[in-house]
């Protein structure tokens, strides 16, 4: 089975995506995965200054992710212009992993796809856990985790649907409000329940 593990920034999806991993699960990570195609001489980097200026790329050749954070967090324009260059190698790039895992004998993968509502992606997937926190707890455990004030911190939750939104879309929700435990519990019960194993 294919699941799509998704949720909105600093919900919780990493932290659920690790406890997957040590029970066995093989994981696709969208997020690693958008690393790995900017790297220093790759074509996605060369489009990206192209787009946003060659002040994007830092002296030692890497991309300055907090300078493009800056101006795609802030402005629905430049973010569309990012993810228009940036998607289609990401995503040939998650399916190319899927199938090597499938391959390899594994029944179940998951998908870490952060934006899998925004880009549409339900269809990648047979089922979906959207793994979700109050706005209050999302908020205060983005700005602690980036070094955010408010302000930045609400630029980038305001460029993701809404969590009741995705909530909606999904067929379980772990709510990670409470203590890890808590959210392993919950986790636990929606693989038991859909009698997948790795
Ligand atoms: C803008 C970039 C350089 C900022 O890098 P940074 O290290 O600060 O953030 P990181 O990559 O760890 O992403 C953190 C979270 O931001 C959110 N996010 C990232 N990109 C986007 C986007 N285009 N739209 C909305 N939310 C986004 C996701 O929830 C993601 O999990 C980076 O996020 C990026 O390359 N984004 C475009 C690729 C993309 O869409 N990635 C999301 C999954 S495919
Ligand atoms: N149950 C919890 N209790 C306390 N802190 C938590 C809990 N779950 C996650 N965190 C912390 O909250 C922050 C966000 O979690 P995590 O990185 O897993 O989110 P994410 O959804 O993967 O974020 P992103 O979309 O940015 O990749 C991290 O610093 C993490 O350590």
């Amino acid at each position: 089975m294919i699941i799509g593990l998704t949720g909105s920034i600093a919900t919780g999806k990493s932290t659920v995506s690790r406890m997957l991993k040590e029970k066995g699960y093989p994981i696709v990570d969208a997020d690693e995965i958008s690393r790995q195609v900017v790297e220093p001489g790759s074509s996605v980097l060369e489009k990206i200054a192209d787009a946003f200026g060659k002040e994007i790329i830092d002296q030692d050749g890497r991309l300055n992710r907090e300078k493009l954070g800056g101006l795609i967090f802030n402005d629905q324009l430049e973010r569309e212009k990012l993810n228009a260059i940036m998607h289609p190698a990401v995503r040939q790039e998650m399916i190319r992993q899927k199938e090597l895992w499938l391959e390899k004998g594994f029944n179940t993968v998951i998908m870490d796809i952060p934006l899998l509502f925004e880009s549409k992606l339900q269809s990648y997937v047979e089922k979906i856990i959207v793994v979700s926190a109050t706005p209050s707890i999302q908020r205060k455990r983005l700005m602690a985790r980036n070094n955010l004030t408010g302000e930045e911190a609400d630029a980038r939750i305001n460029s993701q649907l809404p969590i009741p939104e995705k909530e909606k879309g999904a067929d379980a929700v772990i709510n990670n409000n409470d203590t890890l435990e808590e959210t392993e519990r919950q986790l636990d019960a929606i693989l038991a329940k859909w009698f997948v194993s790795p």
